[in-house]
């Protein structure tokens, strides 16, 4: 089992440069499905294992997809296969954004039901709400989600309760192929649903309005492979602000785009944490006191609830009483458990965490509770007296690429170790000694 170390009390400094995104990246490669003619060329795309989730999900529905140096190459011209088996959703929910492009082209896909998780239950009753109205059948059983279209499906107008990115970025792919325009309304805004629709227009579809709460995507008969080039990601961007800041630290995050991160580079300016808009990238000057703020996460343009758990160690930083609610998931406060093992105060009422600094963090062994919380317990962890240990890193690798090698470019006292490893040298020291 891999483990992270970190010393805390070293200030960060230097550059360090941020990925292709995540979130951006698996819908796109989830589209690259609908090609029924040419290739797709993907740059920029991060290793990450959700990467290679998707892309051994895409191989099982019969696509070949190479992967090299930060480009995908994916040829989804033979016929395709059409189940999504368990073992792969479960690892990774965003396995279900196959389904749209598979009932656009196939007009048949069968997905594990993803079920709940570690951040909630997380259902995707919108996404099939959606595949409905365009005329689709959707069963459950087994464990399995099925949907079904004579033909195509046909455009209509589709109103999401909540303006799901999931949901958005499933019934775009479906919509890009039916017959007609379908509208979505109260559609997600993120900056990866612009991602996806330059992608999807890039291989011929027609969709307008990515980016506002309005998209409207008039059907195309045929879709042919494109490249294209995935944003740079913003939560990993945020992360590096945030550890920089809570070190006291002047750092420059290149690739991070201000538009992206306006929510949280204005409530961390409300701490007292200064930035500059470079050529290429944020440059952060962490302060030496920082002011207590509440946050309330929201769907994009509002504070984004994948940097809730990272603003967590700022805050115990900051001196009075911060709030953090989440409105987005029912659930993503797991790793407060987590941060109390660091000697902090923090209280949870309903969807509210109060947190009370300026907190004197003590190293501590903590778990990773998931993707998120594992960078958070890692910040703190910068600031903490003496060690910090951090187990779980499978969280870790579905989001950050190198993330301890960043860390220590940056001059954080940290390293990531294998206890098998370990293991085994001392089993061989022992084995050694016996001899001698
Ligand atoms: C791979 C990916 O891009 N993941 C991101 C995506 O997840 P994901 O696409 O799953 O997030 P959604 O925007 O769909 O979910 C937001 C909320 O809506 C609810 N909901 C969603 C769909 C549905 O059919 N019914 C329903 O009730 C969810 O349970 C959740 O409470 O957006 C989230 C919100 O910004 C981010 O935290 C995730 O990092
Ligand atoms: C919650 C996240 O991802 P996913 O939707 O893939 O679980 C995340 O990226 O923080």
């Amino acid at each position: 089992m891999d483990k992270i170390i970190v010393r805390g009390g070293r200030r960060l400094t230097g550059t360090v440069k941020v990925e292709g995104a995540k979130n951006a990246v698996l819908p796109v490669i989830a589209a690259s499905l609908l090609a029924s003619e040419g290739k797709s060329t993907i740059y920029d795309v991060p290793s990450l294992a959700d990467v290679y989730t998707i892309n051994e999900v895409l191989r099982l529905l019969n696509a070949e997809v190479a992967f090299k140096n930060n480009m995908i190459e994916v040829d989804a011209t033979k016929p395709l296969k059409t189940e999504a088996p368990f073992e792969y959703v479960r690892k990774m929910r965003a396995s279900v954004l196959v389904m749209g492009p598979l009932l656009a082209r196939v007009g048949h896909a069968r997905v594990a039901l993803p079920g709940g998780c570690a951040i909630g239950s997380r259902p995707i009753d919108q996404h099939l709400k959606g595949f409905e109205a365009m005329g689709a059948t959707v069963q459950v059983g087994n464990g399995f989600l099925e949907a079904k279209v004579n033909g195509r499906l046909r455009g209509t107008k589709i109103y999401l309760d909540f303006p799901s990115v999931g949901a958005t970025e499933n019934i775009m792919m479906a919509a890009v192929l039916a017959e007609g325009t379908t509208i979505i309304e109260n559609a997600a805004k993120e900056p990866e649903i612009v991602d996806l629709a330059n992608f999807l227009n890039a291989m011929g579809a027609k969709v307008r309005g990515a980016g506002t709460g309005t998209i409207k995507i008039e059907g195309v008969n045929k879709m042919r492979g494109a490249s294209h080039c995935v944003i740079p990601d913003r939560i990993e961007a945020g992360t590096f602000l945030i550890a920089a800041a809570i070190t006291q630290g002047d750092v420059i995050v290149k690739g991070a785009v201000p538009e992206h991160l306006s929510a949280l580079i204005a409530k961390m300016e409300e701490m007292g944490v200064r930035f500059e808009e470079k050529e290429d990238g944020i440059r952060v000057i962490g302060p030496e006191k920082l002011k207590a703020v509440d946050i309330k996460t929201m769907p994009y343009p509002g504070f984004p609830t994948d940097m809730q758990s990272q603003m967590m160690p700022l805050l115990l930083k900051a001196e009075g009483t911060s709030v953090i609610t989440e409105t987005v998931f029912e659930n993503r406060f797991m790793h407060v458990e987590e941060f109390r093992r660091m000697n902090c105060d923090i209280k949870i009422e309903g969807r509210s965490a109060i947190i009370t600094g300026p907190a004197n963090l003590q190293g501590a062994e903590v778990a990773a509770t998931d993707l998120r919380a594992a960078a958070a317990l890692i910040i703190a962890g910068l600031v903490a007296e003496g060690y910090t240990r951090v187990v779980e890193l499978h969280h870790l690798d579905r989001g950050y690429y190198n993330f301890t090698e960043k860390l220590a470019s940056l001059g954080a006292d940290i390293e990531r170790i294998n206890e098998d490893t370990i293991k085994k040298a001392a089993d061989i020291a022992n084995v050694q000694s016996n001899l001698a």
